[in-house]
């Protein structure tokens, strides 16, 4: 029988299969050989080992399209970063550094802007929807009024998506809009947010319904774990990646290079001057640190 491995602790798996049984699995299958490790989202073949208890033995992993490390997720349809218009106001660099980690990853993001609601949304306005310029699907909501919250409703449907957000742009309020009664499916995602800070917790992706699954991050703060090479930041911003060998030089990395198309796209403001700006400060960095 094939599943997805929806929760991984102490050693046990928990496979949820096609006839919507949960198992508990043990993982002894010949892909120990290889040396892979199942993670929540992979999609195994089990061997059903006990029917009255749900036990099982996961016997192999099926290919996976993608795959993250924070949190540890396989098999991601897309994340959705939430961030919000004002209070906190957005850190647009900390946005575009996730941004590049998905990129390097291939998981598609949707950016979605909370608390549309409030006044300090004018002023962050234009910036939030300049993102549509650079691939990205922007959405606007307010987890407080609910605006938005059907559109929210309708990206994730039939998907896996991981949530995410730095602290207080109303991750909680927003999944608690889209899933008021939540726990009747999930075994308790409600329950989950209100746990709070202090419990230890682990990857958990949530089952909603018929191949829609969510998992809730609890922050990020460790984003920069992963080694790029400056040169190959430019992969990593759609709008510029999208220049790839049009400038005077075929290796240009738009920084400071004669005949550059992406400088010009900025000037022209066909391409963000903060997200380009965000960019050169990032190259710069990895540039710098490989110094040491
Ligand atoms: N005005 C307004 N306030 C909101 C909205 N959504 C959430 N809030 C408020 O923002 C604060 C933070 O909301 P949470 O849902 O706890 O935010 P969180 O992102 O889960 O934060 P952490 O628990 O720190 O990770 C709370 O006081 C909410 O009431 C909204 O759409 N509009
Ligand atoms: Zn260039």
């Amino acid at each position: 029988m094939t599943g997805k491995i929806i929760k991984g602790i102490g050693g046990f798996y928990y496979v949820v299969c096609e006839n919507g049984i949960t198992y508990e699995c043990k993982a002894k299958g010949v892909f120990r050989n290889r040396k892979i490790k199942p993670l929540v989202g992979d999609n195994v073949e089990i061997e059903i080992l006990d029917e009255e208890k749900n036990l099982g033995n996961i016997e192999d992993i099926l290919p996976r399209f993608n795959w993250l490390n924070r949190p540890a997720v396989a098999n991601v349809d897309q994340t959705v970063i939430i961030f919000a218009v004002s209070a906190p106001a957005p850190n647009f660099n900390l946005l575009d550094r996730f941004l590049i980690n998905m990129e390097q990853h291939e998981v598609p993001t949707v950016i979605c802007f909370n608390k549309v609601d409030l006044e300090g949304f004018r002023q962050s306005e234009d910036i939030c929807r300049s993102y549509t310029k650079s691939g990205y699907e922007v959405l606007f909501i307010s987890a407080e009024s609910g605006y938005g919250i059907d559109v929210l409703e309708a990206v994730i449907k039939g998907k896996t998506t991981v949530f995410a957000g730095p602290s207080g742009v109303g991750k909680s309020s927003t999944l608690n809009s889209l899933f008021p009664d939540a726990n009747v499916q999930t075994g308790g995602l409600s329950e989950k947010i209100q746990r709070g800070k202090h419990t230890t917790r682990h990857s958990e992706l949530m089952f909603v319904d018929d191949d829609t699954y969510i998992m809730d991050t609890p922050g990020f703060s460790s984003l920069y774990t992963e080694e790029i090479e400056a040169e190959d930041l430019k992969l990593y911003f759609p709008e510029i990646a999208a220049y790839t060998g049009t400038c005077k030089f075929n290796m240009c990395n738009h920084i400071s290079e004669p005949g550059c198309l992406v400088k010009k796209a900025v000037s022209d403001g066909r391409i963000s001057k903060m997200r380009y700006d965000d960019y050169v400060m990032i190259y710069n960095e990895l540039k710098e640190k490989r110094k040491w």
